[in-house]
């Protein structure tokens, strides 16, 4: 008798992220060479721990895809007001092209109110009200970028979007939902899971294509996926000093097809985009000052 025990294939973020960085240098380049080199800004709020690996990995590959990077760090009892007053003191300056808020910011501002303060034009993130609207009509400028390198990494695969049966674990508003939409835009058939979903296992094992981005150590087992299929895994979780992600990783890789590891998956994937994001805002200003400037001169 004979059992076949699938083995997941890895896929290399990390391969994935650096042919990226390869593309984007040479589209920065150009812009360079037209004299809008890229500029990105990261402003954080108060306790840096939560994004600081994040932050560390942006300012590593940023250099590496042509985007010059400053990094700004705020007290925990700055105001809302002096918050947004700093948003609009880089959305008039011209040298910064991109703007990303790290999350999660201190109890007293609500995400929202300052997501929109920065233009939409230097909204590298894709959470401007705006920017987050324009994923419903199925037009993606500058989308969030961890939602965009998770449907980015499944696109990878050999298979078809058209008709895919994804589940999509967590519902948030910056992961979840936004994966949820660019899916359902390729095609794919979209169960999306939150706490509240009586049964979990039930959904994921009917999927071709699980995305999970939750934050629980071992929140999805092999039990759970279907054979064959392939399991992004989004979550950033810190267990006894190491970093894992949300799937239970041995039980996972012995049944799905495809596998996202943590590190070296979603992560690498994700800094990217956001230089890729950078660039593509960089373009977006110089076409839209060229356009201002040659309606004013008439
Ligand atoms: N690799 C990367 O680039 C990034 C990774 N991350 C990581 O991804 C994970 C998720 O991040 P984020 O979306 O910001 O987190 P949030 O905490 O905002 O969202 C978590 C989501 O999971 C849902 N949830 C909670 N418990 C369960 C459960 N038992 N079963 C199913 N769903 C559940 C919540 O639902 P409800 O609201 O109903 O409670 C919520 O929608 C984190 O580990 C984070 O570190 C985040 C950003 C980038
Ligand atoms: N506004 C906002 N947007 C975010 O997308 C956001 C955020 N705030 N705050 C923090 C979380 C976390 N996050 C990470 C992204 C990449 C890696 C990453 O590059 N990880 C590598 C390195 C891991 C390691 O060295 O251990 C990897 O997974 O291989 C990590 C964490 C984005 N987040």
């Amino acid at each position: 008798m004979s059992e076949t025990h699938h083995r997941a294939a890895l896929i290399d973020g990390k391969s994935i992220a650096a042919d990226m960085r390869a593309e984007i240098a040479k589209e920065a380049g150009e812009l360079t060479e037209q004299g809008w080199p890229p500029l990105l800004v990261s402003v954080s709020v108060g306790d840096q721990a939560a994004s600081d690996l994040y932050v560390r990995n942006q300012k590593k590959h940023a250099e590496s895809a042509g985007v010059a990077f400053e990094a700004r760090d705020y007290p925990e009892n700055t105001s809302l007001e002096q918050l947004i007053g700093i948003l609009q003191g880089l959305n008039h300056d011209p040298r910064v092209n991109g703007i990303i808020i790290q999350r999660p910011l201190p109890e007293h501002i609500p995400v929202k109110a300052l997501q929109k303060a920065v233009h939409p034009l230097k909204d590298v993130e894709g959470m401007h009200p705006a920017s987050i609207g324009n994923i419903v009509y199925n037009d993606l400028a500058l989308g969030p970028c961890t939602a965009v390198a998770a449907v980015e990494i499944l696109k990878t695969l050999p298979m078809e979007m058209e008709g895919l049966n994804v589940t999509v674990i967590g519902h948030s508003e910056i992961v979840g939902k936004p994966i949820a939409f660019l899916m359902m835009g390729l095609g794919a058939t979209v169960t999306v899971c939150h706490h509240m979903t009586r049964s979990v296992a039930m959904h994921s094992r009917a999927a071709d294509a699980v995305f999970v981005a939750v934050g629980k150590a071992g929140l999805v087992t092999g039990d759970m996926i279907k054979p064959g299929a392939a399991v992004i895994d989004i979550g950033i979780n810190r267990v006894e000093g190491k970093t894992v992600g949300d799937v239970d990783f041995d039980s996972v890789a012995e049944v799905a097809g495809w596998l996202t590891p943590v590190p070296g998956g979603v992560g690498p994937v994700t800094v990217a985009t956001l230089m890729k994001n950078a660039v593509l805002a960089t373009r977006m200003q110089m076409e839209h000052y060229r356009e201002s400037y040659t309606k004013t001169d008439f």
